[in-house]
């Protein structure tokens, strides 16, 4: 069967045309003026380049470029590609060059070294019509961009903030765990329960309580609408979007990306107006005297001092990078660690082991025992390595035209840091596609953006703000997932891998688990 490529996706379908059928001459222009273009595009592409020495790459096409070498899962082509052309691979999607990165030398020359010039994004369709302004990961690295950084780092991420959420967050779990137990003998759909759990954390962290929305009779109901469009909008930027490549085609919305994101995009502004609206209105009206408790208070008044004043359309989509950035990384990576370990009984075992010996069964896993845990640490850091969540990270883009080693960058080159390749490159890691958190024993590299063959979270000053919040979610979801059940063990466990920006498992995992701990300590 012909391999599925990018391309294969979208619904171009031109049917041949005879001399003879008048009605077949609006076509024959369409194909004469398209030639045309192929060869002008081809003409002016090779003479812009011509002076630059650029890295080794594949030959390409007119207008294409390298868009027929993608498939359904492009983080694996590219990975093939780099195989044969090297660590640092230049190609063009459509009219766009891109550079693809599948090395940790290479990644710190980028990420740390010219960490300035990478830190830009390329202005993909889905984002600009899904936002009305841009998001935390979709701004240009200016102004606004740092400042609202700043706030998410000192009142959202900050160690003491995030010690004053731990009652939240083991609440939250607690009610994950109470949540599979009631399933029984019945299979669990993990990832549906730990998302409704990362929302629940993230809503009453920003906004001081779970979600409530008045067409929702329940905050159940509305976490679960909210977290259906985070997922939505998640899937719809990672899609390789024609438009972005081929601008001329834009207008056709061949694969319907646009009109999805108008869509998906009205539905996202309904729910962050009534959030904020009422907030508002509670401020302005009900209670004028209020401080700033939470971080909606804060970004709030944050918006209100700035001159020109409330702008605060602004603050929907730094809302939506916080509730999306929290609700479904956490629960995928869990979800991920929980296949590896379900299909790897002795290593989820040892695990077990470690875990009651460090903690027992007569409470359940606290943030302190985690460090007293390295096996257990290696297990996530392993998972990490083979699952990264972002694949090529959010893509970067090369502000200006630079030289990376040898070789010049064009500007605006999107840059694409294959961290899923570099996890799995057999010259750094030995039996790279092993699952061995052994490997991680007596190592130390960590996940914090430092060692460039692990960076699950990015590296310099675009890494990812909401880090250390997903670092305790993730060790605490899976610990106490692990301590309260015995998961049913599975060594044939499907674990195919849905590409998108956020990786997932493309079939969800569906778990049997029976309790393992006093069921009191699930209530309390
Ligand atoms: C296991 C959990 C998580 C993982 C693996 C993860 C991973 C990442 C990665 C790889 C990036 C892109 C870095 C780059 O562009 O180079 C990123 C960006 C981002 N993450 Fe996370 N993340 C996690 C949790 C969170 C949480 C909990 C939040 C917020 C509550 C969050 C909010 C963000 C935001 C706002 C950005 C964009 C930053 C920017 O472009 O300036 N993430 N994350």
């Amino acid at each position: 069967m012909a391999e599925q490529t990018v391309l294969s996706n979208t619904k171009i379908s031109l049917s041949s045309a005879s001399m003879s059928d008048p009605s077949a001459l609006p076509l024959l222009h369409f194909f004469v003026a398209f030639l045309l273009l192929c060869i002008l595009s081809f003409a002016f592409l090779k003479k812009r380049y011509s002076r630059l020495r650029l890295p080794p790459g594949p030959p390409g096409l007119p207008i294409l470029g390298h868009l027929h070498k993608l498939s359904l899962d492009p983080h694996k082509s590219l990975q093939s590609l780099s195989r044969t052309y090297g660590p640092l691979l230049f190609l063009k999607f459509g009219s766009l060059p891109v550079i693809v990165v599948s090395s940790p030398e290479m990644a710190k020359n980028i990420l740390q070294k010219q960490d300035q010039n990478f830190a830009w994004r390329s202005p993909f369709v889905v984002h600009r019509v899904l936002h009305k302004y841009p998001t935390i990961a979709g701004s240009q690295p200016d102004p606004a961009w740092r400042s609202i950084r700043q706030i998410c780092a000192t009142q959202l991420f900050a160690p003491t903030k995030l010690k004053s959420f731990q009652p939240i967050i083991l609440e939250e779990i607690r009610s994950l765990l109470r949540s599979i137990d009631a399933d029984g003998h019945q299979k669990s759909c993990v990832r549906s329960k730990l998302h409704a759990a990362s929302i629940n954390i993230i809503s009453r962290m920003t906004l001081g309580n779970k979600l409530q929305m008045n067409e929702s009779n329940s905050a159940a109901n509305a976490s679960a609408h909210l977290t259906n469009l985070l997922v939505e909008s998640i899937e719809l930027s990672g899609f390789f979007n024609l438009s972005d490549y081929v601008p001329w085609l834009a207008w056709m919305d061949l694969q319907g990306c646009e009109r999805k994101s108008k869509a998906l995009g009205g539905k996202l502004q309904k729910v962050w107006t009534e959030i904020i609206d009422e907030r508002r209105q509670y401020r302005n009206i009900v209670c004028p005297e209020r401080e700033d408790t939470d971080f909606l208070d804060i970004l709030l008044s944050a918006f209100e001092i700035k001159d020109p004043p409330l702008e605060y359309e602004k603050i929907a989509p730094i809302l939506y990078d916080i509730f999306a950035g929290g609700t479904d990384t956490s629960a995928i990576t869990v979800e991920w660690a929980l296949a590896e370990l379900i299909s790897h009984p002795s290593k989820m075992k040892r695990v077990q082991d470690e875990i009651d010996e460090v903690v027992g069964n007569s409470r359940l896993v606290e943030p302190e025992d985690v460090q007293n845990m390295p096996y257990f640490q290696a297990v996530i850091k392993e998972t990490m390595r083979l699952h990264p969540l972002l694949p090529f990270l959010v893509p970067h883009m090369a502000k200006a035209e630079c030289r990376v080693e040898d070789f010049d960058i064009p500007a605006n080159a999107l840059t694409l840091i294959n961290v899923w390749a570099i996890g799995r490159d057999e010259k750094v890691w030995g039996s790279a596609l092993d699952f061995s958190p052994e490997r991680f024993l007596g190592s130390d590299i960590d996940v914090r953006g430092r060692h460039f063959e692990l960076l699950p979270f990015g590296s310099g000053r675009r890494a990812c703000p909401g880090m250390l919040l997903g670092i305790i979610n993730v060790n605490l979801m899976l610990a106490c997932l692990r301590q309260a059940f015995v998961f049913e063990p599975n060594e044939r466990l499907d674990k195919t891998e849905k590409f998108g920006i956020v990786m997932a498992l493309a079939n969800p995992l569906l778990i049997r688990a029976s309790p393992r701990v006093p069921i009191h300590l699930l209530l309390e």
